[in-house]
């Protein structure tokens, strides 16, 4: 297999959101949990985005697993690797995008590296180096309380540059708006400057195919899904992949039970969970008694046991702001996170014991921890459920055929999950 395009995504909602775009603008894609091993049958692709679940652990750990990536989607043919980040450029001061992109580009022996998380369709745009979430600048957005990574500063020239040891330029709309070759040109300036990064502004997708075309010419990226589009409609522009139409992969449905489990805190999960709680029924864990021992995950089980033949059940950890931040003052935040993560992984591989075959995760972290506890090899794309969402069916794995939608936090309107139900055959 040689590939046009390699990825590599720093979680696991954020991948399903980027081979989501790829598949629909016409790349055969599939989405890999980790780097697979040898005797996993890949079908022939396009594109494969490598899932890493490397945005909130220690930097040099995420700058490893980033490289091993990057060596093995370059020895399958990439000339050109993607790294995947948040829409919303989730990360702290310490990383983990500037470490991630100082590697890659040194690995890559690249000069100036185009970094846009602009995604218009989800809302997310760049303009001046600010980051707009709908009509909020990103400190102003709900990001601003995010349980990990809190975002408080928009200007993400300002944001990349504490975190990578390359000084940080920008290539502003007015210059997008004159196309590819003006990108270019503004990169070679910024490059001979001394930049080794670049914001770049997007707010349409005609930004985004400027951009692609632009960052086609070098062999490393980053951004968000956004990019992906404009490096998928680049490479077919130039005739070096041909258009396929999304082909379906389903097969026979696979039926059983149904969940959906929810470790994001984030407004949009609150509301799609207070909104599926009119329909079906929700367990809401109690995040103290998850921290104190694992009774609770047991009892989450038994309460789903008792319900799912019947109907698709919620279990949801999910707080308001003001609870998660008086949780993480008693505990410590990476210590909430990962406990709660790893509890509502442990209630995954309960319920799929249990028959469950069609799942939904809302969460990029609990996604994470719910797909490695369930290790699953890679997915193959499906339908797309909303913008950056699609269903996935496993390929491998110990539990025969399973489908799964992973939801970034912030994606999907209220109906989210009974919509997701009802395409989940
Ligand atoms: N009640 C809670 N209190 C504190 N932390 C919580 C609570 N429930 C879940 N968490 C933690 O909050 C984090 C949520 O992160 P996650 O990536 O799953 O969601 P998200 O950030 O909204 O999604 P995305 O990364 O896709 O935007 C996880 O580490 C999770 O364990
Ligand atoms: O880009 C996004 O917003 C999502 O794909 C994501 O990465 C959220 O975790």
């Amino acid at each position: 297999m040689t590939l046009s395009l390699g990825c590599i995504a720093d979680d696991y909602t954020g991948a399903s959101d980027l081979a989501n775009t790829l598949a629909k603008e016409g790349l055969r894609t599939i989405q890999t949990i980790g780097i697979p091993t040898d005797d996993l049958a890949l079908p022939e692709v396009d594109a494969i985005v490598v899932s890493l679940k490397i945005r909130s652990i220690a930097a040099p750990e995420a700058v490893e697993r980033a490289r091993a990536s990057d060596r093995w989607l370059r020895e399958r043919g990439a000339d050109h690797v993607m790294y995947k980040i948040c829409s919303t450029f989730d990360s702290t001061d310490s990383g983990n995008i500037g470490p991630v992109l100082d590697s890659l580009r040194a690995d890559a022996g690249e000069t100036t590296v185009l970094v846009t998380p602009a995604f218009p369709q989800t809302g997310r745009t760049v303009y001046q180096g600010n980051l707009f979430v709908g009509a909020a600048p990103l400190n102003e957005s709900p990001l601003k309380d995010h349980p990990l990574n809190p975002m408080h500063d928009a200007n993400l020239v300002r944001v990349l540059a504490r975190q990578s040891a390359a000084a940080v330029g920008l290539v502003d709309l007015a210059i997008v708006a004159r196309g590819a070759e003006a990108i270019v040109e503004r990169l070679a300036q910024l490059a001979s400057d001394g930049n080794g990064a670049a914001i770049t502004d997007a707010v349409f997708e005609s930004d985004l195919e400027a951009i692609g075309a632009a960052a086609l010419r070098q062999r490393l990226s980053i951004g968000a899904s956004g990019l992906g589009l404009g490096l998928a409609r680049g490479l077919i522009a130039a005739g070096t992949v041909r258009r396929h139409e999304r082909t379906a992969v389903y097969g026979k449905p696979v039926g059983g039970p149904a969940a959906v489990l929810a470790g994001s805190c984030s407004q949009a999960t609150l509301k799609q969970i207070a909104k599926a709680e009119q329909t079906m029924p929700v367990l809401r864990l109690d995040p103290e008694k998850l921290m104190n021992g694992r009774e609770e995950a047991q009892l989450a089980l038994d309460w789903a046991a008792e319900r799912m033949a019947r109907t698709p059940v919620i279990i949801a950890s999910s707080s308001n702001p003001v609870d998660v931040s008086r949780l993480q003052t008693r505990y410590g935040r990476d210590a909430v996170g990962k406990v709660i993560e790893q509890s509502l992984a442990a209630i995954a591989e309960g319920l799929v014991e249990r028959g469950v075959r069609r799942l939904i995760v809302a969460g990029g972290e609990t996604s994470g921890a719910v797909v490695d506890r369930l290790a699953i090899p890679a997915f193959q794309l499906g339908q797309e459920i909303v913008a950056g969402v699609p269903v996935l069916h496993s390929i491998g794995g110990r539990h025969g055929g399973m489908v799964l939608a992973l939801k970034s936090g912030n994606f999907g309107g209220e109906s989210f999950f009974a919509d997701a139900l009802a395409i989940m055959a």
